[in-house]
């Protein structure tokens, strides 16, 4: 049976959402957006208690800067460990993650015409004493990345002495301002990867997260 454009609308249900409605304008008018409670902290234990098993099972990898950099140069940028997350063998925990990312990046397709079609993500730990420099998350030269998104899985009792801040550098006009992220568990930060210059600071305790990106093409 043929259908008017207005029946073919409603079929696709579309529902405003308020939550994904903030994070989109948080983005055009700042590039970036803190979602504190993105995961509840029910998620953020599953997901913790995952991360912890494989990086006890010694699966992590030093974090690299580029092919042909040395070991020393790259551990004086940065000092993570790192696991990337294959999303077709996701686990339970893992599928908690990925629902709730795939219906944001539904979200921002639909809306924005934002064209992501490619997701990446890795976990990752800061032991004691690491930290990441000042960087553009297309060092790589990876055009393709949109949006970088990081989610913070410490424990509740996270304290803003522990260090590893995600510090993001603005500019508004000529000046630059540093915002200053706490890693809290649950909190989600999302900004744009190819504008917003940002570091995590040496940190006194050992720092869980993911860390991704949405790609184009
Ligand atoms: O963990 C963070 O807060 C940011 C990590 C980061 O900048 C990166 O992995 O590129
Ligand atoms: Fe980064």
């Amino acid at each position: 049976m043929l259908q008017t454009g207005t029946e073919l609308f409603e079929q696709m249900e579309f529902k405003e959402n308020p939550l994904y409605e903030q994070i989109i304008q948080d983005i055009l008018e700042k590039k970036y957006s803190i979602v504190d409670g993105f995961f509840d902290s029910a998620e953020v234990d599953i997901l913790r208690a995952h991360l912890l098993e494989k990086y006890e099972e010694d699966n992590f990898k030093k974090a690299a800067i580029g092919n042909k950099t040395s070991e020393v140069i790259a551990r004086s940028i940065r000092g993570d460990f790192i696991l990337w997350i294959n999303e077709a063998d996701a686990g339970t925990a893992e599928k908690i993650y990925f629902n709730k990312i795939n219906s944001l990046v539904d979200y921002l397709n639909r809306t924005c015409f934002m064209g992501i079609l490619t997701k990446e993500f890795h976990y990752a730990v800061y032991p004691e004493g690491t930290f990441y420099k000042r960087h553009l998350d297309t060092f790589q030269n990876d055009g393709r990345r949109k949006l970088s998104m990081v989610c913070y899985l410490n424990n509740e009792d996270w304290k803003p002495e522990n260090g590893g801040e995600l510090s993001i550098y603005t500019n508004e006009g000529a000046r630059e301002e540093e915002i200053k992220i706490y890693p809290f568990p649950g909190r989600v930060v999302i900004f744009e990867s190819q504008e917003l210059e940002h570091e995590v600071k040496p940190v006194k305790v050992p720092r869980l997260s993911i860390t991704g990106w949405l790609k184009t093409r």
